[in-house]
């Protein structure tokens, strides 16, 4: 199943293009103290974005870039097309493919936000904001979300990989150099810490449910039942199956050059827990292990993390 598809291949395939006429300095952007991709992202279309009217029935996805979203995108996109498909209804769910939009809510153009009026239910929208730079909308009218948290020296280290494969991003002659920019927040989409924070705020959210990379990895057929209860989404067992089957790294990396075209092949990298041990030296573990106790250790969302688990050798 092709769950994104031409649109989303186009808006890549260009930034890629554009990415490598770029000098360093002009790879990046700053709005509101956060620093994003000036290929794919603009004040303007953060100032459009304020327009955005969430529905209840949206489905939407939250995570820091690579904490898996286009996986955890793949599967909420699979079960909503499911769903869809059994009520005789073959019109949503893939609004890349079938509306023409690219999934995450903050790339596009400025008039991407009143083409999505149009959308039918249910709309599946991927984003990596924090919730002080989403739309009044999404809190207002009770739009569903899921949030998608990973232990960040894997957040860090898939960064890394994927800042010096891919043209759009700033790349680092070091993991050192990386290291600093992770751990000072200057990063497209701004510093993980600060996300996790914000995100923390909402988590006791009844509309939110968070849900980890490393607990999917470890049983996907629980969380891909666990995500399709929270949106209501009534799948048989065999069609649970059917999703499970898809969304494995394997599957998943297969289909890349038609889900994804060239940036699949930087997107599906490893798609495992615990890389960060062939990157992390002491002291960055040191740092790292410091920060995480300081900002994070004590809040909802750094429970869930399990750092001591996934981020101590
Ligand atoms: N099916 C599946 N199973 C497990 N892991 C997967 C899967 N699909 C993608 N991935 C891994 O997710 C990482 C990319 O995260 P994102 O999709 O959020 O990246 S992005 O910010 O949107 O570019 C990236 O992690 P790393 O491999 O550690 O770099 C991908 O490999």
């Amino acid at each position: 199943m092709a769950q994104h598809s031409k649109k989303f291949i186009e808006v890549l395939d260009k930034a890629m293009a554009e990415g490598e006429k770029m000098t360093r300095e002009e790879k990046l952007f700053t709005y509101k103290g956060i620093a994003y991709p000036t290929t794919v992202c603009s004040p303007e279309i953060f100032k459009a974005l304020e327009s955005f009217k969430a529905r209840s029935d949206d489905v939407i996805l939250a995570g820091y870039p690579k904490s898996g979203t286009n996986w955890v995108g793949h599967i909420l996109t699979d079960l909503v097309t499911t769903t869809a498909k059994n009520d005789g209804d073959e019109t949503n769910g893939s609004n890349d493919e079938q509306q023409g939009e690219f999934p995450y809510l903050e790339i596009g153009d400025v008039d991407k936000y009143q083409r999505m009026e149009k959308m039918p239910s249910r709309r599946v929208i991927f984003t990596h904001l924090i919730p002080p730079n989403l739309p009044v909308s999404v809190f207002k009218n009770k739009a569903k979300v899921l949030l998608l948290i990973r232990n960040p020296k894997d957040v860090a280290t898939s960064f890394y990989h994927f800042s010096n494969s891919l043209s759009p991003l700033p790349s680092y002659e070091t993991f050192d150099e990386f290291f600093t920019a992770f751990m000072t927040g200057q990063m497209p989409w701004g510093s993980y810490f600060d996300y996790i924070f914000e995100w923390n705020k909402h988590a006791a959210d009844e509309n939110v449910m968070t849900i980890t990379y490393e607990e999917l990895k470890e049983n996907r057929a629980s969380g891909v039942k666990r995500i399709a209860e929270f949106f209501d989404l009534p799948l048989t067992e065999e069609e649970i199956q059917g999703v499970v089957k898809r969304s494995s790294f394997q599957a998943m990396k297969d289909n890349s050059q038609e889900s994804h075209g060239a940036f699949g092949q930087t997107l599906f990298r490893k798609g495992d827990v615990s890389d960060w041990k062939n990157l992390f030296n002491e002291d960055q573990n040191q740092e790292m292990d410091k920060t995480f106790e300081e900002r994070l250790a004590g809040s909802q969302l750094g429970a869930k993390l399990k750092y001591d688990t996934y981020c101590k050798a």
